[in-house]
């Protein structure tokens, strides 16, 4: 297998720091907004690089000195049945695998029950991680106000027993402070080289990512066989109905075409093994990407040039 686009290759500074955070608060409280705005309103696909986590990526920060992964969890819930306690189980598992937490508290409203009861939960974790609190929304407040919010998310301390790591009154419309934020999250990253390869950052929707990993993955295996008479087409891609919210299955049905027999053998390669290996790879990449256990279907067809048939180039979204 070839080395993924640079990390390899890539000279990692000493004291270089990576690892993974993640951003929670109230519903609207600007954890998405903020999200975007750290990482460029760019969702970060990696590829070709060995996981390390099971959780759907939202966004990768690349700095010269490090590389913070931000990844996506639900939201937590006052519980009211088993399926809710499950899920909240979850929120709770992904809270310990992250290096740090931010903790979204929105400038331009007071801290109420929901704030409290969720910073309650993370000091109620068996280990928890170091809590940045964030006081988003900055832009809506004048500076008295923001004083008062940030002595309030100072009392939350002794309230609930925890230690800010850090403070951080930030503005996602305005950029003020993202810097400094990034900073403070940073610093609670354990050192070590980049995750994920710098390289592929797209905001393509999620059928495109998974057609781009699928290519990838073939490539990787035949590039010098057919370098370019390949492009992959996702037929149908969705959670499977009638699955528990706590385990979700995604079924992709995909394509990966060729313009000629002699190719598709090629792909299949002898006895099927090498589109069995194709498949496993790509789906295990999919999984990474998404968060999601994913059935894959991948089949090879042969479409005759059609990278010169300009209905083909259409159906394949060229
Ligand atoms: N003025 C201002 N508005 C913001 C800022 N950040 C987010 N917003 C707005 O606040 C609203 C909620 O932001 P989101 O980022 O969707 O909040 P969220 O926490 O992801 O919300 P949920 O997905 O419901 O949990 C949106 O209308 C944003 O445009 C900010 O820094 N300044």
């Amino acid at each position: 297998m070839t080395a993924p686009s640079s990390t390899a290759a890539r000279e990692v500074p000493e004291g270089h720091r990576s690892g993974f955070a993640c951003f929670v608060g109230r519903p609207n409280a600007g954890k998405s907004t903020l999200t975007n705005a750290l990482v460029g309103s760019k969702v970060a696909i990696a590829s070709a690089k060995p996981q390390t986590t099971r959780h759907a990526i939202r966004g990768i920060v690349n700095r010269p000195d490090a590389q913070l992964v931000l990844i996506d969890t639900p939201g937590l819930h006052r519980p009211r049945t088993l399926l809710g306690e499950r899920l909240n189980d979850l929120v709770r598992a992904t809270w310990t695998e992250v290096d740090v937490v931010g903790v979204c508290l929105p400038a331009d409203q007071r801290i109420g029950p929901g704030d409290t009861y969720l910073v309650g939960e993370l000091a109620k974790l068996p280990r928890t991680p170091p809590l940045v609190a964030v006081a988003t929304k900055s832009d809506l407040v004048g500076p008295t106000r923001m004083a008062e919010h940030l002595m309030a998310i100072q009392a939350l301390e002794d309230k609930l027993g925890i230690t800010w790591a850090d403070i951080v009154p930030v503005s996602s419309v305005t950029d003020d402070q993202l810097d400094v934020l990034a900073g403070a999250l940073v610093e609670r990253l354990p050192e070590g080289p980049p995750l994920y390869p710098e390289g592929v950052i797209t905001d393509e929707p999620e059928e495109t990512l998974v057609a781009e990993l699928i290519r990838e993955a073939v490539l990787e295996d035949v590039r010098d066989e057919l370098p370019h008479s390949i492009t992959v087409a996702i037929e149908e891609m969705g959670l499977r109905e009638g699955r528990s919210d706590d385990r979700p299955l995604l079924d992709v049905y995909a394509s990966m075409i060729v313009e000629r027999d002699s190719q598709k053998g090629i792909v299949i390669g002898h006895r099927g093994e090498r589109l069995r290996a194709i498949g496993e790879k790509s789906r295990r990449q999919i999984e990474a990407l998404l968060g999601t256990p994913v059935y894959l279907d991948l089949r090879v067809k042969v479409l005759k040039e059609w990278q010169r048939n300009p209905k083909h180039l259409n159906r394949l979204g060229f």
